[in-house]
């Protein structure tokens, strides 16, 4: 069943369409991964799906009560602001010290919590924001880029714990990546965006192929996957 579904949904920013007639849906504990060139509009249909971005045209139809967890793309931290991971994550509201440690276990960033959040590595800040993110006990999970500035291993490690935390609370998880060709095999659907719903579908596990070991190593643990993009239509953009 599905939790929520954009419904022919156009966007325009100023003269320009962002978005032309997207429908798309993610179910109760669907992996879904959206790719897409720079520009295609992934951010702005996440922020559709959230709320926080006024549509041209269509519908966002949502689960009554829908509890959703958001990780913006690229957050800055100002190296000047002295504050821990703990009272980042008690910002606007408060919790207690329980709960804090649990969202950081879930998210694999254990023990982090009395470290300053400007001397985080890159890795470490993206968990304590999916930490945040699970704050609100969230039934659907939307990422934007989480893994960049991650490395390849760094990134599969990501990509298996949002694996993991679909098994332990049971939620929903919508990613955004803007690298095409390198999606996490955990994904039970691609849905590649270029303005419109180029095409969507399986991503193929590719973990046995020689090809495959040869560039990205046995490391990774069958984390990366290929998705095989197959350009078969015309692209009209002069609408655009
Ligand atoms: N607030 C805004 N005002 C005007 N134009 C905007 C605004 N937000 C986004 N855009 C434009 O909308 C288009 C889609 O942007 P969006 O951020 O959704 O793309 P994206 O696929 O997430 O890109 P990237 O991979 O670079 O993050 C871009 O051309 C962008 O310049």
């Amino acid at each position: 069943m599905s939790i929520i579904a954009a419904e022919n949904i156009t966007i325009r920013h100023g003269a320009r369409i962002v978005l032309k007639d997207v429908s798309m849906s993610i179910s109760e504990r669907e992996i879904v991964t959206i790719v897409g060139p720079n520009g295609s509009g992934k951010t702005t249909l996440l922020r559709a799906l959230i709320g926080s971005q006024p549509l041209t045209q269509g519908s966002i139809r949502r689960a009554s009560n829908l509890r959703t967890g958001y990780v913006p793309q690229g957050l800055h931290v100002d190296p000047a602001l002295p504050i821990t991971v703990a009272r980042f994550l008690s910002l606007p509201r408060r919790h207690d010290a329980g709960t804090i440690k649990e969202v950081l276990s879930q998210s694999g960033a254990d023990g982090l919590q009395n470290r300053a959040l400007s001397e985080l590595s890159g890795g470490q800040l993206q968990r304590v924001l999916l930490a945040r993110a699970l704050l609100g006990r969230p039934q659907l999970l939307l990422l934007d880029e989480p893994t960049t500035g991650l490395d390849q291993p760094g990134s599969a490690a990501f990509y298996r714990r949002i694996e993991s935390l679909r098994q332990e609370i049971g939620c929903a998880v919508l990613l955004v990546s803007h690298e095409l060709h390198v999606v996490m095999s955990a994904s039970d659907r691609v849905i590649c965006l270029n303005g419109h719903v180029c095409c969507e579908g399986q991503p193929d596990a590719v973990a046995s192929a020689p090809e495959y070991r040869a560039l990205f190593g046995s490391g990774t643990g069958g984390a990366l996957a290929l998705y095989r993009h197959d350009h078969d239509h015309f692209h009209d953009h002069s609408q655009h």
